[in-house]
């Protein structure tokens, strides 16, 4: 017998893992609450993956298995349950940051030193780290390259989920903790419904109909015309091979070349951007806390905790900002664009480390992805692979007016503005005190002047670039 220890693939269907435990010996699932891996987690993160967790033991509870749950240190607990059930095998799927590895090798020779043999597989992206790299073999820095060979790549196919006697029938009693067992409080934001249904529902959805307008709309956040499968993707509820088999069908489906078919591979490069952050955080795994570019000299950031507070709370006075801002706490979710603008705003304006800025994000999203979450700060605050350059600064009115012209998506997340105009809310920085009180009375006023801070922040990566 075998055992699958769940992790990032809280899911049965097109897991390679439990495919291969399955395969000619009923599996056993295991999960395993491990407290070095909580202290990195968010509320928001604990409630989704409980969610995820409880409805995948209802999927093995369908089948007279169980998924046997535990809390500890995984290189104690996974020989145990082991011995426990006299598995002979443990099987996962792999992970990619540094301290992930970190835990696989641990676990690796516990494994090892109680005899129990163990296979840890591709789970969680199409082309593994390593997979895709230049002619010399080394890992990519700039996504253009990768991407077109991450295209042309032939693709795995989903697994079939396992049937019921490929199982171990088996009952486990042990209550799944609740958040506040775990030492989390319940999440500020609503949480989406975890779990393969949903994250189906989900994919579905979006492949009907969203998926053929996605290019031309991605970048509106009013529209919601995106999959929202980030959690999903992070916590692994639906596999990426099911999901890109659902985008090939979408391509079979118009005619090659067409608007259409270029739309769906649109979206199937944001699939290879999880990707390629996901190499880059393979290859340099310090970039959870350092600069991935070097500079001559430190990035003299501004220590100012009231206006990160400001950034935090959605109080800046840049309305396109808040309304970011407030989204993420009401929905532990921000629209892409929206997120690229308040990275940028936090860095470029207030000239904060993109760390404060990566630490509330780690906190707050409910997908939260080690991997896309440093690569979208460090490529926002110019410090990243194949990043903004330092003196091409988002312009936050701008931003607006283009990709939220109606102030719509403004308006969803700022009461305050809600019976402001479209114009007023996009001139916000330029009205007069009068004109601000009378549009809207109870919105802040801009807490910093952009163009000012423009100048100061190129001179700041002037200076750490050691320019004269
Ligand atoms: C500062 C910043 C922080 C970010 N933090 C995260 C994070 O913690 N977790 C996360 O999954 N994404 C992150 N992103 C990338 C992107 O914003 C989200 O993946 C996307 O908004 C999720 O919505 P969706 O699932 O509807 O995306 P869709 O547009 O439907 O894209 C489908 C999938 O492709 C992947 N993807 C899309 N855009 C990107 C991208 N730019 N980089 C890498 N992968 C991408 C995601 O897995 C996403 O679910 C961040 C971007 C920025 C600028």
């Amino acid at each position: 017998m075998r055992l699958h220890w769940h992790r990032r693939d809280l899911r049965a269907a097109d897991n390679a893992g439990l495919a291969r435990a399955s395969a000619d010996n009923p599996a056993l699932p295991v999960f395993v609450f491990d407290s070095d891996v909580l202290a990195h987690a968010g509320p928001p993160r604990v409630a989704f993956m409980l969610d995820a967790l409880s409805r995948l033991r209802e999927w093995y509870r369908e089948r007279d298995s169980d998924l046997v749950v535990a809390r500890g240190d995984p290189r104690e607990v996974l020989p145990e349950l082991a011995a426990d059930y006299g598995a002979d095998r443990v099987s996962w799927g792999k992970d990619y940051s540094g301290l992930a590895r970190e835990r696989d090798a641990a676990v690796r020779r516990a494994l090892d030193d109680a005899a129990i043999a163990r296979e840890a597989v591709q789970n969680a992206v199409l082309h593994e780290p390593g997979e895709i790299t230049t002619n010399d073999g080394d890992p990519y820095s700039v996504f253009t390259y990768f991407g077109r060979k991450w295209q042309d790549r032939e693709k795995a196919a989903p697994y079939d989920p396992p049937a019921a006697d490929e199982l171990v029938t088996v009952t486990d009693d042990t209550d799944l903790p609740t958040l506040d067992a775990l030492g989390f409080d319940e999440p500020e934001a609503d949480i989406p419904p975890a779990g393969t249904g949903p994250a189906r529902e989900l994919l579905d959805a979006f492949l009907d109909d969203g998926v053929y307008s996605y290019e031309e709309r991605r970048d509106y956040p009013a529209d919601g015309n995106t999959s929202r499968l980030s959690a999903h993707l992070k916590y692994g509820t639906i596999g990426i091979r099911e999901v890109y088999e659902g985008t090939a069908e979408a391509r079979d489906a118009v005619e090659p070349g067409s608007e259409r078919d270029e739309s769906v591979a649109e979206f199937q490069s944001q699939l290879a951007w999880r990707e390629f952050y996901t190499q880059v955080l393979f290859a340099n795994p310090n970039v959870v806390t350092r600069n991935y570019k070097e500079y001559e000299h430190p990035i003299q950031w501004n220590d100012d905790p009231e206006a990160l507070q400001a950034w935090k709370d959605g109080e800046t006075g840049y309305p396109i900002v808040d309304a970011g801002m407030r989204q993420l706490r009401e929905e532990a979710f921000m629209h892409n664009r929206v997120r690229m603008i308040v990275a940028s705003f936090l860095t470029k304006d207030l000239l904060i480390d993109w760390r404060e800025g990566y630490d509330w994000f780690r906190e707050k999203l409910v997908d939260h992805d080690t991997g896309n979450d440093n690569g979208g700060w460090q490529w926002a605050a110019s410090t990243g692979t194949d990043a903004q350059p330092y003196f091409r600064i988002f312009n936050p009115m701008t931003q607006g007016e283009r990709y939220d012209p109606d102030a719509e998506y403004i308006k969803r997340y700022v009461p305050e503005l809600r019976d402001a105009g479209a114009e007023i809310i996009h001139e916000w920085h330029e009205a007069s005190l009068t004109q601000r009180r009378s549009a809207a009375p109870d919105y802040p006023d801009p807490i910093v002047d952009h163009s000012e801070r423009r100048e100061e922040a190129i001179e700041m990566f002037e200076v750490a670039r050691g320019d004269d």
